[in-house]
């Protein structure tokens, strides 16, 4: 028996034509949601993710706005164009490209965007609410991976979820996010003893790492729902995730592929993200 597979495109298409319905009825009133894309340097797959947020915002309906700006800028600028977006009724959501080049203060850019804004949900405000299990934007992976679960009807409640990667984009908020649906959650990084004794437990299993294919089919219980959060770019050129699909999916009950998996799912639920901005902006 080879394993599930979750298609991130499917689920993404369902979803984005409800957002894009939404969107439409938003629009019929005078209120076209925004995002704010801004994007410091020329890494080509910085640029990559920043075209396909542009293009997923404008087929469903909602406006995009792209600041480029080369690697040396001053941050001053950057400062000075968030203030502005943040003054803009128009704009409803913002999102800084991460990573950002060296001589930049990320952390105090995170903050400088209105925390009502924060469609990543990295603003220290909103990291915390979401700590408080009272969040104002789930962050885009994380919650996509959430949607994803919900969709392929895994059990959740008690489930023993090992989450590998503590970064505060994808690990730690997703701890959060499952712990809140009362998973016994265990965060391994690269500091952590022997791996594959807590992978080998873990009846849903999360790889946040950045490394090519480190999570093997003999680290995965049997039955297992896998979610691979990782995108790295082989010698080749080609895409492929943190874990080893091949052997993976032999030993899973669920899987994720990538491409095609939790990629997607992160653009959709920025577009989410931003349509319920938007729609705050009512009331
Ligand atoms: N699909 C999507 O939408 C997204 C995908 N990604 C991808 O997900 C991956 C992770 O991204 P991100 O969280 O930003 O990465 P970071 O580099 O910020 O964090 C990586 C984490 O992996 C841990 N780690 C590194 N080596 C090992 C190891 N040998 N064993 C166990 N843990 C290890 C690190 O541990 P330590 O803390 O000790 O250094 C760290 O916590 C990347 O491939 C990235 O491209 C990221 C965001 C969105
Ligand atoms: N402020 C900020 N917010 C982010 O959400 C953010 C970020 N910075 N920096 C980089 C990471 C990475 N990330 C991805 C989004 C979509 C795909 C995606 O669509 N992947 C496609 C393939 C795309 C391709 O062909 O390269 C897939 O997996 O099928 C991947 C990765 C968002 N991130
Ligand atoms: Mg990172």
């Amino acid at each position: 028996m080879t394993a599930k597979i979750i298609d991130g495109n499917a689920l993404s298409t369902e979803v984005r034509g409800q957002l894009a319905e939404r969107a439409a009825a938003l629009t019929s009133v005078g209120i076209t949601p925004c995002l704010a894309v801004i994007l410091v340097g020329e890494d080509p797959a910085s640029a990559v993710y920043v075209r396909n947020k542009v293009a997923a915002c404008e087929k469903a309906g909602m406006i995009s706005l792209r600041d480029v700006y080369a690697a040396d800028v001053e941050p001053a600028l950057v400062f000075a164009r968030i203030a502005e977006l943040n003054a803009d009724p128009s704009v409803h959501g913002i999102l800084v490209q991460l990573p950002l080049p060296k001589h930049f203060d990320s952390e105090a850019i995170l903050e400088s965007i209105s925390p009502e804004k924060d469609v990543d949900g990295f603003h220290a405000e909103n990291v915390g609410a979401l700590m408080q299990g009272n969040p104002r934007f789930i962050p885009c992976t994380p919650y996509g991976v959430m949607k994803m679960l919900e969709s392929a009807k895994v059990p959740l409640k008690g489930a023993e979820v090992v989450i590998v990667g503590r970064s505060n984009i994808v690990g730690k908020p997703m701890a959060m996010l499952l712990l809140a649906q009362s998973c016994t959650v265990t965060i391994c990084h690269s500091q952590s003893r022997d791996l594959a004794f807590h992978t080998r437990r873990a009846d849903i299993l999360v790889a946040a790492v950045g490394r090519a294919k480190m999570i093997t089919g003999d680290m995965i219980k049997p039955g297992a729902t896998v979610i691979d959060v990782g995108i790295n770019r082989t010698a080749e050129g080609k895409l492929c995730g943190d874990v080893d699909f091949e052997t993976a999916k032999e030993v899973a009950g669920v899987i994720t592929p990538v491409p095609g998996g939790v990629g997607p799912m992160t653009i959709t639920m920025l577009l989410a993200n931003t349509l319920e901005a938007a729609e705050r902006s009512l009331k």
